[in-house]
């Protein structure tokens, strides 16, 4: 599959592509800028390689939005499930953009964009297929996040999304699977129009593909596909159908995604996943999970923490369970023992297509004696409650027969001692008689062979018994009998005894091939051994495909077992792992309330500097906003806003990304690094935060930080969380508090202000024409320092050495209050700047604070400049009046010594 297209697809090429397709109907595919005709054959193998599909790993992605509905469906040809949106998506009208904050948002920054990104990130598909018609912003919006994950991007003519009959005519087992499908197809007309669109183009791909493949051998060797009728073709490839959720999850921008650092950024994956000590994003956190399933399964908890209490409180209440003393060696246990389970789906698809191997075999009795092991320990378990998790699924829905049973049949089947030591699948014997009895004759063979060429030398001695001596001697090395796999048995005969065998007569041996040195003849003997044995290699090959392909039938009709428990297993593993963390950092169970624009988190730490900070110094934070539907939650003196103000590395950033944190672990399902918390439940958080990822972009720093203002404020609702990091930064003096100012001075006014913590260090902004101390609905929080008692800003004025000695110990303790001094300058000597520098900048620092003029100022001239300012006005005017038309005759050494003392 090439990876390079997208990022080489000039916007003239896609225009002028895009463009065809918008005329021409009958174009098939358009594949990131390639238009294919319906009858083109030219380039076929450039086709082949542009439709090049792994039917076991691709995962498609279909996107369309039509008249203000979003619709979208994904098919993962790894686990075989199809995942679709139970309704189509329309616009969330209910952010807080009615009041007139902002006049014009980027288009993209909506709650279709950021759901289009979140979603292309979470499944990480291969291929993207989206409708020509599709509007320019959103095209290019995707266009971008699939090449970022570089992610085939497929433009589908619209037809192609209007093809439902080969949906009405999938037949697909199971409950949940028909009354999805049944809903799908029963609201076609009303709220899933443009879902239902998606999976037809999904389906109409695929069969693309299939068809693609059939004419073409070479693109994808054993293709299960191929060969197949159509309408069995979906039952392939779709064996049950889920939902997207996005109903319950909260949404966090990327930019919340990058400052939390939930995943390691992109040029770290794969290496320094650790600190030495520590941990450099969540995912690395939580990632103890060695199975394949489990870490996908992981990445997409991460990308969607839950809003459905009911739902967190399941994932912690299995926490609890597993962190309760009684369960202490269980635990322990099962920590150990769910490591490194295989997965399911992988193995399943391995023995559908028929390309089993002794790794296969393997990987299922590792499953099953897993899954067994982690059964009797769950079972074992002291469960805290009755309410159904997965624990109790596990223990209730699981068959434990079942799964022994299977893998008493491949203990049976395999000889995985044997297979181990000699590298091929071998079957155990009392199997299968005919086998059994096969390899008895095959183990046999050499005793066979030998008579076979006893009696044949036996033969040929007295055949030959006038010739040669030395030869009739040597007839034992000379003459053979061997057994070819597919060829039989044969009589081999050197080359050398040619010449004596022309001249013998009645010697009816058909010769069947020969090398240099040997003739290999069929002869009386060896096609008595071909009638009776027969080809004993094949048939013991023919044999162990027998039984194998039995095992596999049975262990197939399993499929669906072993897979919903694959997907138990990995969602215990995951909780396995948030309960390790949990326990090892010493978080607790948050609470959870659904009404109450709360955020009460006492003595909080940062998940992540925690791990490679020795003393990090935890902090509260209390944010009491009232309920979430009380619109005039200000007049009851509550507060929804924290500004926390401090000195240039106090820890206001840390605290900022803390706070996100905590409640981004609450509603993914883990517990807290934090004392004690109570926390609303959040939809969502997003973020203004300077990151890595917006270092590379090349707008200017304040431009987007603009950008990513507003988008925040577009898309908040009164649920929402923003944080806030040094806005205005990438401005100037005024302009930066000012605007910071003004816009938590508008959210404190609304009526459906989010949560907001926003640090600043602009000590600028508490003034009364910004933001004054005491505004409705803020409060403001400080960084607590210790500055010692020399510690003294140099006056311009008594500018003097004695500031030597200064000090400033930065506490990281968050309090109460504002701070009016970013001790910037501080922060700059001890990084080492010129001292000249530093004293410079803090004069004009103290002017500043002063409210001098700084221009003024630096126009003012010392005494001493005076004087030197006189003096040389003097030797200026005294230059001027030298006439020296007067000096011609004067010799060049004397008007040397006159200039001399007139510059003195
Ligand atoms: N609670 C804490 N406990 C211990 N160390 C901390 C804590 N908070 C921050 N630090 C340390 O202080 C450093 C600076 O913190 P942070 O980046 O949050 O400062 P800041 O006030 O945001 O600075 P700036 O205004 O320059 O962005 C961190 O890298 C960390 O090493």
């Amino acid at each position: 599959m090439s990876s390079e297209w997208n990022s080489s697809v000039s916007r003239t090429n896609w225009e002028v592509n895009r463009e065809v397709v918008l005329q021409d109907e009958g174009t098939v595919l358009l594949n990131n800028g390639k238009a294919i005709h319906e009858g083109d054959n030219n380039d076929e193998e450039d086709n082949a390689d542009l439709f090049s599909f792994d039917y076991d790993e691709e995962v498609v992605i279909s996107i369309d939005l039509s008249a203000g509905k979003f619709g979208c469906s994904i098919l993962d040809y790894h686990t075989k499930s199809l995942r679709v949106l139970n309704k189509d998506y329309v616009v969330n009208k209910s952010t807080i953009t009615s009041h007139d904050l902002i006049d014009e948002v980027d288009p993209s920054a909506n709650d279709i964009s950021m759901l289009t990104g979140l979603l292309i990130m979470e499944v990480n598909p291969t291929v993207c297929l989206v409708p020509v018609r599709l509007e320019d912003w959103i095209f290019e919006y995707i266009k971008t996040k699939c090449n970022e994950i570089h992610c085939r991007l497929e433009l589908l003519p619209i037809n192609c999304f209007k093809k439902w009959s080969p949906l009405q005519s999938l037949q697909l087992k199971g409950h949940d699977n028909l009354i999805i499908l049944n809903d799908l197809l029963s609201n076609s007309r009303f709220t899933t129009t443009v879902t239902l669109g998606t999976v037809a183009c999904i389906l109409v791909n695929h069969e693309q593909h299939a068809q693609l493949d059939e004419g073409n051998d070479s693109t994808v060797s054993n293709n299960i596909i191929r060969g197949r009728q159509t309408k069995s073709l979906y039952e392939d490839v779709i064996h049950n159908i889920g939902y997207i959720d996005i109903k319950d999850r909260m949404v966090l921008d990327e930019n919340a995604m990058s400052a939390l650092n939930i995943f390691p950024t992109a040029h770290k994956l794969g290496h320094d996943k650790m600190m030495k000590n520590g941990f450099l994003s969540i995912f690395e956190l939580f990632n103890q999970v060695s199975s394949d399933y489990a870490k996908r399964m992981l990445k997409s908890w991460l990308f969607n923490p839950l809003t459905n209490r009911e739902q967190i409180e399941k994932r912690y209440s299995i926490i609890r369970t597993l962190l309760d003393r009684q369960n202490a060696i269980i635990f322990n246990d099962l920590t150990q023992s769910i490591k490194r389970c295989p997965d399911a789906f992988g193995f399943i698809n391995q023995l559908r297509s028929g390309k089993s191997t002794l790794r296969t075999w393997s990987k299922v009795a590792g499953f099953l004696e897993k899954g067994i092991a982690i059964f009797k320990l769950v079972s074992s378990l002291k469960l805290s409650s009755d309410e159904g998790n997965i624990l109790h699924d596990i223990k209730n829905k699981v068959d434990l027969s079942a799964l022994k049973e299977c893998l008493r049949k491949v203990e049976t089947v395999i000889d995985f001692d044997t297979s181990k030591d000699t590298k091929t699948l071998t079957i155990n014997t009392g199997v299968d008689k005919r086998l059994d009895e096969c390899r008895n004759i095959y183990n046999h063979l050499e005793k066979i062979l030998l008579e076979v060429a006893r009696e044949t030398q036996g033969f040929l001695l007295n055949v030959l018994h006038q010739t040669n001596r030395r030869i009739t001697k040597n007839l034992e090395k000379l003459v053979n009998a061997i057994y070819i796999p597919q060829l039989g048995y044969l009589v081999t005969v050197s080359t050398l005894l040619e010449p004596f065998l022309v001249n013998t007569p009645d010697l009816e041996w058909e010769e069947i091939f020969r090398s240099s040195d040997n003739i290999y003849f069929k002869n009386e003997k060896v096609l008595e051994l071909d009638e009776t044995y027969g080809d004993i290699y094949g048939a013991i090959s023919d044999y162990e495909i027998e039984v194998l392909f039995s095992l596999q039938e049975q262990i197939l009709r399993m499929k669906n077992q072993l897979t919903a428990y694959n997907i138990l297993l990995s969602e215990l593993e995951i909780l396995v792992s948030f309960a390790q963390v949990s326990a090892e950092r010493n978080y607790v169970e948050p609470q959870l309330v659904e009404n109450d624009c709360i955020l009460d988190i006492v003595n909080g730490r940062h998940a992540l500097y925690e791990t490679f900070l020795s003393n990090y110094i935890p902090n509260s934070t209390i944010i009491d906003g009232g309920l979430f539907s009380e619109l005039s939650w200000r007049k009851h003196n509550k507060e929804r806003i924290i500004i926390v103000t401090g000195a240039n590395s106090s820890g206001k950033s840390v605290y900022l990304t803390q706070n996100g944190l905590i409640v981004y672990l609450a509603q993914i399902g883990c517990f807290v690094p934090a004392e004690r918390a109570k926390i609303g439940i959040v939809d969502k958080i997003l973020t203004r935060i300077r990151t890595q990822e917006t270092l590379y972009k090349t707008q200017s720093s304040f431009l987007l930080d603009s950008q990513q203002m507003a988008k925040s404020l577009s898309l908040a609702t009164e649920r929402s969380l923003i944080l806030v990091d040094e806005y205005g930064k990438g401005t100037d003096i005024l302009d930066g508090p000012s605007l910071f100012g003004s816009i938590m001075v508008n959210m404190a006014m609304s009526e459906r202000c989010p949560r907001i913590i926003a640090c600043t260090h602009f000590h600028e902004l508490f003034n009364e024409n910004v933001i004054t101390e005491h505004i409705q609905g803020i409060k403001h929080y400080c960084t607590d320092i210790l500055i010692s008692q020399n510690y003294n800003h140099i006056d311009p004025v008594q500018n003097k050495e004695d500031h030597e000695s200064e000090g400033i110990t930065f506490l990281f303790k968050i309090k109460k209050g504002i701070s009016k001094q970013s001790f910037g300058i501080y922060c700059a000597k001890v990084c080492g700047l010129n001292k000249s520098i530093v004293r410079r900048a803090e004069e004009l620092s103290n002017l500043i604070n002063r409210g001098d003029d700084v221009v003024q100022h630096c126009g003012k001239l010392t005494e001493k400049e005076m004087q030197e300012f006189q003096k040389n006005q003097e030797i200026v005017k005294k230059f001027l009046s030298w006439d020296l038309d007067l000096e011609t005759s004067t010799t060049s050494e004397n008007l040397r010594l006159k200039l001399k003392n007139l510059l003195r």
